[in-house]
């Protein structure tokens, strides 16, 4: 059995990882660490983990975690983990971040579209980009992990395919999201308020996301080729769910059902991404509380685009349960650990 904390216990990120590791086997949750509310029951915040978190939250102390506790959870905002991780390398607690922190290796870039300091460039060479399906190995291997964001886990899943095989071309690439409001954590603000949600659909950081950078950098990596792409984001009146429709111009000569088989066949070893049969799409309903990444595709013979369709949860396939994934290959055991969930539905 391993030790685990959570750090930002009172956020989104914290709560779907707790109602998550109460189902896993090996890991134990031995300490929620809040900033704004240690001392205190999480059960104040969220009554409905009463009876489940009994110990109060405890402040950050980085020696007590190194002594107590193997595996580390960051449901921190972006610039809080890169400064707490570099105490951990080189130990043998494993750290394992949500935040956007160390998932661009370029220090610059980082600085660019967070708009902080980066972490040291030697914890950002360390960490892992924990995407399972495609970097297997290394997360086995990894002592620090950078979980992907919710749209690029998304996006990469809906493309890597097609850009490995070469199907598609490199540049003018469209990747069009929408997510639900959880997506923006619990905070309060004028952007996720009920009144200017409810019955709107709101596009927003048009040309200025952080997910661009890593989108493209993922990308990139795979095509051995600068990639850029068009990406846009919506907020749509709904809690959990995120979706990328995607569109990309054909360099094959190539059918939806050939697509569709090539896509079965490279993730045909990952259990929680599930290829739709033709002429059927997925929809952010039908992974609602689990780690699927759904994907539909559909060749535009007319206008020679691959579309694709790739829906998730954002709060597991997008964090926590991606997280857990990780912690999973991390220690050698089963990937779905904890993870083998049927969708709500409705
Ligand atoms: N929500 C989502 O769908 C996704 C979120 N992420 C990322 O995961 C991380 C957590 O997201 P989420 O849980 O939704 O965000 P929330 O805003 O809901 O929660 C973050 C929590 O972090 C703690 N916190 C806030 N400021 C600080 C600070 N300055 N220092 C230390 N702790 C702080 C707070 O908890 P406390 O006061 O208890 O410490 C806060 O509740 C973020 O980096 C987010 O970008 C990634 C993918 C998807
Ligand atoms: C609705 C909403 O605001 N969603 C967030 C999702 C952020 C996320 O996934 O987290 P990181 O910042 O850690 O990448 C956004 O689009 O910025």
């Amino acid at each position: 059995m391993k030790n685990v904390a959570i750090i930002g216990g009172t956020g989104y990120g914290a709560v779907e990882l707790i109602r998550l590791l109460q189902l896993h086997e090996f890991m134990h949750i031995k300490k929620i660490i809040s900033h704004s509310q240690y001392g205190e029951g999480i059960a104040n915040t969220y009554p409905h983990l009463t009876e489940f978190i009994k110990e109060p939250m405890e402040e950050l102390d980085i020696d007590r975690l190194k002594e107590e506790v193997d595996i580390i959870f960051f449901a921190t905002p972006a610039g809080v983990a890169k400064d707490i991780i570099p105490d951990f390398q080189g130990s043998s607690v494993q750290c394992i971040d949500l935040s956007g922190d160390l998932r661009l290796t370029s220090a610059e870039q980082y600085k660019e579209w967070y708009g902080k300091d980066p972490a040291p460039q030697e914890t950002l060479d360390k960490a892992v980009y924990g995407l399972p399906e495609v970097y297997k190995e290394q997360v086995k291997q990894a002592q620090i992990i950078s979980n992907p964001g919710c749209f690029p886990t998304s996006a990469l899943l809906g493309l890597i395919p097609a850009i490995e095989h070469q199907v598609i071309a490199n540049q003018s690439i469209v990747i069009d999201g929408k997510t639900g409001v959880s997506g923006a954590g619990r905070k309060q603000s004028a952007m996720t308020h009920f009144s200017e949600t409810n019955e709107n659909v709101k596009p927003y950081k048009i040309g200025a996301h952080q997910h661009i950078p890593e989108i493209e950098k993922y990308l990139s990596d795979i095509a051995k080729d600068s990639i850029t792409t068009t990406f846009t984001t919506h907020l749509i009146p709904m809690t959990r769910g995120l979706i990328c429709t995607m569109y990309a111009p054909l360099e094959k000569n190539i059918t939806s059902s050939e697509v569709i088989d090539l896509y079965e066949s490279y993730y045909e070893t990952h259990p929680f991404i599930r290829i739709r049969d033709e002429g059927t799409f997925p929809t952010t309903r039908e992974v609602y509380g689990s780690n699927y990444c759904d994907i539909g595709l559909y060749v535009d013979q007319r206008t020679n685009q691959l579309v694709v369709e790739s829906a998730i949860d954002n709060l597991v396939k997008g964090a926590a349960g991606q997280a857990i994934q990780n912690a999973n290959l991390m220690n050698g055991w089963d990937e779905k650990h904890g993870l083998n969930t049927i969708p709500i539905y409705p």
